[in-house]
């Protein structure tokens, strides 16, 4: 049957992130998507400056006041970047919007390589570390895990710190599946490390030498896709590794690109999907 799922991230009109990359993402596998967009900037905050920021709480509420009354309830819901007044109006409003055992995933977007993104400080911290317990899976970076246990040692502590920060980011905030994203290792690879139950996996690749914006909106959107299919966190990730090296192998070859711009992740759709649903049709006659 078709999922019904709800999206609620920021717009940036230029620059290829948030609901830009995950709608066509996750409209593509044939999911029936809504988004409550949280804010509207001209640009992403990564590099052009003077970006402009339109909140879009009150137009939020509006929007969720209309959804009541029409008794919508959604299957499972995903949070990427969302600002500290739209943080504040999901951790009170967004469990009214799910239907029973819907699955929610939180991206706590808010920083990378140890440093919080433009615009955020110890306050948006704070209000994160309260809404992500409403999370059955979190998709945190390093700097990310480590701002939610005020532990900033964890940020280049490789995959020992990720294991480390799992293991206290489930007993602090109860959320039962976590994966860190983005560990690069010394010898060219990159990893994600997940746990399921108390059993924690890695995930391996190679590393490009190149970091682009929304990569982490894509890792989500993918994963988040994946677990829609019914996949396991753990092959859900590694379909969305897989389509993240294409995307950014693809990148590679076009040198004449703003390097600000997201992913373009369009050639690496096709071998997405078809993973994704095989993937399913395996998983189910398990
Ligand atoms: N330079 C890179 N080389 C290969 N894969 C990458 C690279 N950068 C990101 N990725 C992939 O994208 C995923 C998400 O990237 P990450 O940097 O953790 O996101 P963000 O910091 O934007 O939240 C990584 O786990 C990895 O699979
Ligand atoms: C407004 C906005 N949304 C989304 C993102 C993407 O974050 P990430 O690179 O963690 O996916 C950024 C990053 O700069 C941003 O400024």
């Amino acid at each position: 049957m078709q999922k019904n799922i709800l999206v609620s991230q920021d717009l940036s009109c230029y620059g290829q992130v948030s609901l830009q990359s995950a709608l066509p993402l996750l409209s593509s596998s044939g999911a029936n998507v809504s988004v409550l967009p949280t804010a509207l900037l001209s640009t992403h905050t990564g590099g052009f400056k003077d970006n402009t920021y339109l909140d879009l709480t009150s137009e939020m509420a509006a929007i969720v006041s209309h959804w009541q009354k029409l008794d919508l309830h959604f299957d499972g819901a995903y949070l990427g970047y969302l600002g500290l007044s739209p943080l504040q109006y999901l951790y009170k409003n967004l469990s009214t919007l799910l239907k029973n055992n819907a699955l929610v995933l939180i991206d706590p977007v808010m920083g990378d390589n140890g440093q919080l993104y433009s615009g955020f400080d110890e306050t948006y911290v704070t209000a994160m570390k309260k809404i992500v317990s409403q999370a059955q899976i979190l998709t945190p970076n390093l700097t990310e895990a480590a701002f939610l246990l005020d532990e900033p040692d964890l940020i280049t502590g490789g995959i020992p710190a990720a294991k480390i920060a799992l293991d206290k980011l489930r007993e602090q905030y109860q959320i039962p599946t976590i994966l860190i994203t983005g560990i690069a290792l010394t010898d060219q690879q990159i990893a994600v490390v997940g746990n399921n139950g108390k059993q924690i996996w890695t995930e391996i690749r190679p590393r490009f030498p190149t970091s682009h914006f929304g990569t982490g909106d894509i890792f989500a959107a993918a994963l988040f896709t994946g677990l829609m299919y019914d996949l396991s966190a753990k092959k859900a990730c590694s379909a969305a590794m897989d389509l993240l090296q294409t995307a950014i192998l693809q990148r590679q070859k076009s040198t004449d690109i703003d390097a600000r711009i997201g992913l373009n992740y369009s050639v690496a759709l096709p071998d997405f999907l078809n993973h994704i649903t095989q993937g399913e049709k395996h998983d189910k006659r398990q």
